[in-house]
C-alpha cells in the first residue's frame, strides 16, 4: 500500500471544486510562485506520512455530506503530481467507493506521469500561472511549457477541466496578456469554466515565519471593479469565467 507525504487535510472545503469537499494538501512543490499562500508545503520533508487506505477511511466518514452537496475529494498541495503512486491509489480507491474526484495542479508534470493518474480523476483544476513564458518563469521559477502541454493532453483525452488564474495587480493583470490567455482558452473544447482568483495576502505571515523574502510586499489585492472588468474580457471572448472567493 502506498504512503504519501501530506501537509494537512480539510474536511469541509468549499473552494476547490464543486460541492463540499475533503481536501488533501500534499507536501512538496517544484514551483516557487511569488504569491503562493502555501509556502509551508514546498519542502519535500516535514509533512506527515499517511497510507492511502488510512486516508480513505477518513474520507468515507465524510461521504454523506459530500454526496448530498455534489462534492467529493480534491487532492491539492503543494503539487500533488509529485507523488503519483500515492495520488493514483487514493483516487482509485475513492472512485471505487463512488466518490467524485478532483486534482488541483499547476500542470508542472510530464504527460507520462499525468496519464497514469488521469483514469481516476473526474475533474482537473489546472492553474495557468501566466500565459507568457518569460513572465511565467519570473513568477514561478519554471517554464509554462508543461502546463500548456497538459492542456493538449486533456483535450485529446476529452477530460473535463477548469482553468484557474490568479489576478495579481502589476504581475498578471496586463490586459494584452489576459486577452492572449482568453483567446487561447476560447479555442478549447474540454474547458468547463475559468475561475479567476483574486490575489490575496492571507499566506504572507507564513513566508515571514519561514524566513523567506516576500517579493510582492506592497502589492494590494485587486478591487472588485478590477476583477469584474477582467471577467468581462473573458466573457467577451466567449469564455465562461467567474470570480472565485478566497480559500
Ligand atoms: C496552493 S495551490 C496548490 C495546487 C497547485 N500547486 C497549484 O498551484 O495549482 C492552490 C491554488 O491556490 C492558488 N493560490 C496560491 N496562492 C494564492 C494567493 N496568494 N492568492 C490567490 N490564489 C492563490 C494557486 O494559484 C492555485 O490555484
Ligand atoms: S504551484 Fe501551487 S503550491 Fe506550488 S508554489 Fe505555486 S501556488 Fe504554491
Amino acid at each position: 500500500m502506498s504512503t504519501g507525504l501530506i501537509h494537512s487535510v480539510e474536511s469541509m472545503g468549499v473552494h476547490d471544486g464543486p460541492g463540499i469537499r475533503y481536501v488533501v494538501f500534499t507536501q512538496g512543490c517544484p514551483l516557487r510562485c511569488q504569491y503562493c499562500h502555501n509556502p509551508d508545503t514546498w519542502m519535500r520533508k516535514a509533512g506527515k506520512r499517511v497510507e492511502a487506505g488510512e486516508l480513505l477511511l477518513r474520507v468515507l466518514k465524510c461521504k454523506p455530506y459530500m454526496d448530498s452537496s455534489g462534492g467529493g475529494v480534491t487532492i491539492s498541495g503543494g503539487e500533488p503530481t509529485l507523488q503519483p503512486g500515492f495520488v493514483r491509489e487514493l483516487l482509485k480507491a475513492c472512485k471505487e467507493q463512488g466518490i467524485h474526484t478532483a486534482l488541483d495542479t499547476s500542470g508542472y508534470v510530464t504527460p507520462e506521469v499525468f496519464s497514469s493518474i488521469l483514469p481516476y480523476i473526474d475533474l482537473v483544476l489546472l492553474d495557468i500561472k501566466h500565459i507568457k513564458e518569460e513572465k511565467h518563469r519570473d513568477l514561478t521559477g519554471v517554464s509554462n511549457e508543461r502546463t500548456l502541454e497538459l492542456i493538449s493532453l486533456l483535450e485529446k483525452e476529452k477530460q473535463p477541466y477548469w482553468i484557474r488564474h490568479v489576478i495579481v495587480p502589476g504581475i498578471t493583470d496586463n490586459r494584452d496578456d489576459l486577452n492572449q490567455l482568453a483567446s487561447y482558452l476560447s479555442n478549447l473544447n474540454g474547458l468547463e469554466r475559468v475561475e479567476l482568483l483574486p490575489y490575496h495576502r492571507l499566506g504572507v505571515y507564513k513566508w515571514q515565519e519561514l524566513g523567506y523574502e516576500y517579493r510582492l510586499e506592497g502589492i494590494e489585492p485587486p478591487s472588485r471593479g478590477q476583477m469584474q472588468e477582467i471577467k468581462g474580457l473573458f466573457i467577451k471572448k466567449g469564455v465562461s469565467a467567474s470570480i472565485a472567493v478566497h480559500g
